[in-house]
């Protein structure tokens, strides 16, 4: 391949992830996960040897509701842009990084929603939201019968480096997902359409067991 269609394939290849991500931030901002400038998307590009990657990434602090010709940059493995621009790479940067180095994941999507936030707090001191025999279990790739997950919550600080070594302790090989406590889920797949299905998922488990829980609760 001469280096000019090297570079037209690069060129190809970066549209066609900024245009997966316009796709799942514009229907994700229809269903309210995206309040008041929260979440990041993002979607690798490139090469998948190690250590030889980048990814596209929505800008920091953008009204995600709004399609504009500056939604997304990318960024090397890092989280450094890859080719100047004056936008910022999501402040949530380097918890992709960190996915992506541990999972080799094609995509990952965080969304802030209310059901993550109350479930995370209400099983903080387990560390874990426990879910067992949900039929959407298997939208995450689990097809047991009577299926058993922990799904794990990891501590927020303002200081998103902090927040790294949670993540790298508390994954779980079969689980490509985790909750910040407080603050939302990140999800992630070998590409964006199994990112999307792993999402909704924990959104739905999220949903069921608040309400589970909330009815158990109102039986006392
Ligand atoms: C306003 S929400 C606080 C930051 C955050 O948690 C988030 O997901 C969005 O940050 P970004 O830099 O990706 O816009
Ligand atoms: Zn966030």
């Amino acid at each position: 391949m001469s280096e000019y269609q090297e570079h037209l394939a690069r060129l190809e290849e970066k549209q066609r992830a900024y245009a997966e991500l316009a796709e799942v931030k514009e229907l994700f901002a229809s269903r309210g996960w995206f309040a008041g400038t929260s979440g990041n998307l993002s979607v690798r590009v490139g090469g998948f040897e190690p250590g030889d990657f980048q990814f596209a990434i929505t800008a920091s602090g953008k009204d995600k509701s709004k399609r504009t010709a500056e939604d997304f940059l990318l960024v090397d493995q890092n989280g450094k842009p890859s080719e100047p621009t004056a936008l910022k790479p999501s402040a949530e940067t380097l918890i992709h990084c960190e996915i992506y180095r541990l999972t080799g994941a094609g995509a990952i999507f965080h969304i802030h929603s209310v059901y993550s936030n109350v479930i995370s707090e209400w099983f903080w001191e387990r560390r874990s939201v426990p879910v067992t025999g949900v039929e959407l279990i298997k939208g995450l790739g689990i097809w047991e019968e009577e299926a058993h997950i922990e799904i794990p919550i990891v501590p927020n600080y303002a200081d998103i480096p902090r927040i790294v070594p949670e993540i790298t302790d508390a994954l779980q090989p079969r689980l490509p997902g985790v909750l910040l406590r407080k603050h939302g889920i990140y999800a992630w797949g070998k590409d964006a359409f199994e990112a999307k299905r792993h999402l909704e998922s924990f959104e739905f488990l999220f949903e069921y067991v608040y309400r589970w829980e909330l009815l158990q609760g109102s039986r006392r």
